[in-house]
């Protein structure tokens, strides 16, 4: 059992994942580099406001509220979609859920293995080759080298990259990196699975080896959190979708609902509940 949270899962029969009232803030210099004389005087004034007590932002730091408020039960079992616009704050839910990034308030339980493929490879070392970065995300799973030696040859014949599993990873196409991610991370044997994005780098035979693998998984009643922009791989694959807006969980619920709602208003282009910009 991991837990990102406070508290111990309150019924780990039931959940794989429960979040309660997530934030997560991110906080970024702002115009680092610049140094202009009207950026001297600005970190003049903002050194002042400081010592009086000022906001983020005058403090030179601008603060982006990525996730604002969300609640969230996933059973055991459950393929979750994820889905929204950009900047929506669905990677930013996923690292928390994996523990990448701290809560800035609320809480995250997370009852079993949890294994992660998000976006830009996080853990791969690109100097590397395949062969070496899979014995490295073995290791970095906690499994130990001969669990890693008789897990390679089906990871490596699942990602079927040839000769290339010996080159350094740097070489690939974004393709050919995602088939090995999702080879590694599925084959890991993980309890929950976190998917962000990863589908869509790969060609239509990819695609459908990683459905098989999802359905495969799921038939072990194991949990997925998937985020996508593919609306068709989505009501394929979940059993539930969750909509994101500007940080909020706005839907949850049927995959053709939600989609269905979510296009409708991508199309119209309005607010699907009154937000505050805060
Ligand atoms: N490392 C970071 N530092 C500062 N702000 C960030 C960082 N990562 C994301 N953000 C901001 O947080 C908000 C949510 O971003 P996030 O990547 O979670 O959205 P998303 O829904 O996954 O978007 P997309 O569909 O484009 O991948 C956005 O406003 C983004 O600019």
């Amino acid at each position: 059992m991991a837990a990102a949270g406070l508290e111990e899962p309150s019924d780990p029969g039931r959940w794989s994942v429960r979040v309660r009232g997530l934030h997560v803030t991110y906080r970024t210099p702002v115009d680092p580099r610049a140094n202009t004389l009207r950026h001297r005087a600005m970190r003049m004034a903002r050194a002042s406001a400081l010592r009086r007590g000022a906001t983020a932002k005058d403090r030179g730091f601008r603060e982006v509220l990525a996730v604002r408020g969300v609640d969230l039960d996933v059973e055991h079992g459950t393929v979750l979609g994820i889905i929204g616009a950009n900047g929506a704050g669905k990677s930013t839910l996923m690292r928390a859920v994996a523990g990448i990034l701290p809560p800035s308030q609320g809480r995250i339980e997370v009852n079993g293995r949890i294994s992660t493929l998000l976006a830009l490879g996080v853990g791969f070392n690109g100097n590397l080759s395949g062969r070496e970065n899979v014995v490295l995300g073995g290791l970095a799973a906690g499994m130990t080298r001969r669990q890693i030696a008789e897990r390679y040859e089906q990871i490596a014949a699942w990602a079927d990259l040839g000769e290339f599993i010996d080159m350094p990873m740097k070489t690939y196409s974004s393709g050919m990196y995602g088939r090995l991610a999702f080879a590694v991370s599925t084959h890991m044997d993980p309890e929950v699975l976190l998917i962000d994005e990863a589908l869509s780098a790969g060609d239509a035979k990819f695609k459908r080896k990683s459905y098989d693998k999802i359905g495969e998984l799921v038939a072990q009643a194991r949990t997925i959190l998937l985020v996508s922009h593919a609306m068709g791989t989505l009501r394929e694959l979940c059993s539930e979708v969750l909509w994101m807006h500007r940080g909020r969980a706005v839907a949850l619920g049927d995959p053709e609902e939600v989609t269905a709602e979510y296009l409708r208003f991508q199309e119209v282009g309005e607010e699907p509940v009154v937000m505050e910009d805060v």
